[in-house]
């Protein structure tokens, strides 16, 4: 069997070597001669994996290490009888505490806190503020315990899980415009179907806010659409963006990080363990699938979320403005930042 690995997936290296033909290989040069003879693949989001990609391949077995997909074109796919696993959840506590250090940090700069004693924004709960989160599943969900835990006002916004679920204990995105201090999105990207995502944050939805929110993006980047965006900043509607998520990274808009107060080349699920449980979730995944013995990391990590660390916990575990200063230092650098970063322990 021919397995390909994408070289940049860490804590994989060697562990498959004796069960298959193993190639490690940068994301461009997987292609589609790469790929013809190949049977599974393990890679990344930097990978486009399609019919471009993968017609004449005998590949069956594609794992991504990452928790979106969008990468992927599932229906060709599943077309072609191809499986599919990604690894649901994995760096949802990085996340959250990219979010949390990235509103901490915020109400600190912007002179958000309640008094004076309260100016570093470390010891006292943010029950000033409520926070829109839009997307709640893997990650949405964190997020909205720990803002609870925090004592923010939080607004549950998912159209999918209200229909399922019921319109109870869920706002609108119309409801996050007229009344939250903070939006945060973790949908994933979709053009089609139900809601889909692209450019919900677009100009006409920024048009509608009323409380200059801060507005984070650590989703996908085209869920926002990034133009309108520093029009709204330069308009006042949004008082200030942390964006993690690009359009069109890893070429950004140079307008867009000159006004993002918090602006990271897509690292907000950056945790060591968050990329230890990722290659985890692949190597269960492919060793089901072929029916390999099972094989793990060197090192383990368990799925342990706090229910709500306290801020200064959060603020000493993560600093986002260190990340934005390397980033507008040197923004072509946006996939080596990614390549060579270095993953933070995740809040416990
Ligand atoms: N920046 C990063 O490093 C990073 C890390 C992890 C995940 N992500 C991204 O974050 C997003 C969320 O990840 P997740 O694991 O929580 O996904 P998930 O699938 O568990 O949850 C997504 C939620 O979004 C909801 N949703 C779909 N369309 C919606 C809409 N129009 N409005 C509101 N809600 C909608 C779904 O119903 C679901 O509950 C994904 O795009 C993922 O790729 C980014
Ligand atoms: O979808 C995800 O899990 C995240 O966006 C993830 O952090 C991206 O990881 P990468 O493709 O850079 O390994």
């Amino acid at each position: 069997m021919k397995l390909i690995i994408e070289k940049n997936i860490p804590f994989i290296q060697g562990l498959l070597d004796g069960m298959a033909d193993v190639e490690y290989l940068a994301p461009e040069d997987i292609t589609p001669e790469t790929m013809r003879d190949a049977d599974a693949l393990i890679t990344r989001t930097r990978t486009r994996c399609d019919a471009a990609l993968l017609e004449g391949s005998r590949c069956r077995f594609i794992a991504t290490a990452t928790i979106g997909t969008d990468h992927i074109d599932l229906d060709y796919c599943r077309a072609r009888g191809i499986t599919v696993a990604n690894a649901p959840g994995c760096n949802a506590p990085a996340v959250a505490q990219y979010v949390f250090a990235s509103i901490l940090a915020y109400r600190k700069a912007f002179g958000l806190a309640r008094d004076v004693s309260d100016v570093d924004g470390c010891d006292s709960r943010l029950s000033n503020m409520s926070l829109a989160v839009v997307g709640v599943g893997n990650v949405g969900s964190i997020v909205a315990r720990w803002g609870e835990g925090l004592g923010m006002r939080v607004l549950r916004v998912d159209p999918l899980r209200a229909m399922a679920e019921g319109p109870a204990g869920f706002s609108t995105l119309a409801d996050a415009a007229r009344e939250a201090d903070v939006i945060t999105f973790h949908t994933p990207l979709t053009r089609d179907g139900y809601c889909p995502t692209y450019h919900m944050a677009d100009a006409v939805f920024f048009n509608t806010l009323e409380r200059k929110p801060l507005v984070i993006n650590s989703a996908r980047g085209p869920v926002v659409d990034n133009a309108a965006l520093v029009e709204a900043i330069d308009g006042g509607k949004v008082r200030a963006a942390a964006i993690d998520c690009w359009e069109g990274e890893p070429g950004i808009s140079p307008a867009l990080l000159e006004r993002a107060f918090i602006a990271t080349p897509h690292i907000a699920g950056y945790s060591r363990e968050g990329k230890i449980r990722a290659t985890s979730m692949a190597l269960d995944a492919i060793c089901g699938f072929f029916a390999l013995p099972h094989v793990s990391p060197l090192e383990t990590v368990g799925f342990p979320v706090p229910d709500h660390p306290a801020p200064h916990e959060i603020s000493a575990s993560y600093n986002p403005l260190a990340d934005t200063a390397a980033l507008r230092l040197n923004p072509s650098a946006f996939e080596a930042l990614r390549n060579g970063y270095n993953y933070r322990p995740e809040v416990r």
